[in-house]
């Protein structure tokens, strides 16, 4: 198992102002697993990801990265772990990841020279990854800012990869591509999923994720309301919420839901929001 979560709880603010963005969530990634981790917007998904790179403090649970609990860890064994390279994590929005400044080959090789990695070695292990995610070598010296979107997505892929992590975390990785990038990306994962890579795939849209992951897991309100195979999820989702989700993704839509029962399912979720 390369990632395991139990129980786990982070709160945002203090005082009266102190909000739970997630409560109780248990989850697990298997190596070379796909998992699937599906919300709506505010649901506690990046929060998750942020937990799991150590950014945000847990008020309860524990996580375990590849055999190493991580839930007491300070900063410095943070910053430690970060720096082998282990969990990487791909933000929703690909310049954030990528220095406006910095050419396309000195971004994917940065992670290694971080890591110790000689000039020479770094440069030539971020040409290879390049050609990996499918990107022309004369982008190499180009900077962020004169890539498309679909481009600059996949170059925060490759920065990403080019350590060889066990454990990686996509933010919305497709979400904003076209489809032949998206399926490029998809690929990508594919085969590194059989190389025995592991990914959290992040998204709102459970159609999207259906493809690719090997098992679901559903937030709402900042709690995990199913976790399983995506067959049983998407056959016989146990929560109101994803039953929506389920009804409303076109490529899903096995088990019924015409339009009379999305909107049931629509209300009954508002009914159970209680004001703040
Ligand atoms: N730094 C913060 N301080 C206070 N509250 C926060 C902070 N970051 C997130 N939150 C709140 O925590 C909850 C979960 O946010 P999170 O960003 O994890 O959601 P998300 O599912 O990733 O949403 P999105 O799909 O929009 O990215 C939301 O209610 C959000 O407003």
């Amino acid at each position: 198992m390369i990632l395991e979560i139990s129980d786990l709880e982070v709160h945002y603010g203090q005082r009266r102002r102190r909000r739970p963005a997630l409560s109780g969530v248990s989850l697990t990634v298997e190596r070379g697993e796909v998992v699937g981790l599906i919300g709506e917007t505010g649901s506690g998904k990046s929060t998750l990801a942020r937990a799991v790179l150590g950014l945000v403090s847990l008020s309860a649970g524990r996580i375990v990265i590849d055999g190493e609990d991580v839930t007491a860890h300070r900063a410095r064994q943070w910053r430690s772990l970060r720096r082998r390279g282990g969990v990487q994590y791909v933000f929703q929005d690909p310049l954030r990841s990528l220095d406006p400044d910095v050419s396309v080959v000195d971004s994917i090789a940065e992670p290694l020279l971080v890591r110790g990695d000689s000039r020479a070695e770094a440069e030539k292990q971020a040409r290879a990854y390049l050609s990996r995610v499918r990107l022309d070598e004369e982008l190499a010296t180009r900077l962020p800012g004169e890539l498309s979107g679909g481009q600059r997505q996949r170059v925060a892929v490759a920065r990403a990869l080019v350590t060889e992590p066990q454990l990686v975390i996509l933010d919305e990785p497709v979400s904003a591509l076209d489809s032949a990038n998206r399926v490029q990306i998809l690929e990508i994962v594919k085969e590194l999923r059989a190389a025995g890579v592991s990914f959290v795939f992040i998204s709102h849209d459970l159609g999207s994720v259906a493809g690719i992951a090997d098992r679901v897991a559903v937030l709402y309100r900042g709690e995990l309301v199913e976790f399983g195979p995506v067959r049983d999820v998407v056959k016989n989702p146990a929560h109101a919420y994803t039953r929506l989700l389920v009804s409303s993704a076109p490529t899903l839509r096995t088990a019924s839901a015409g339009r009379a029962e999305r909107e049931a399912l629509r209300s009954l979720l508002t009914a159970e929001r209680k004001p703040t």
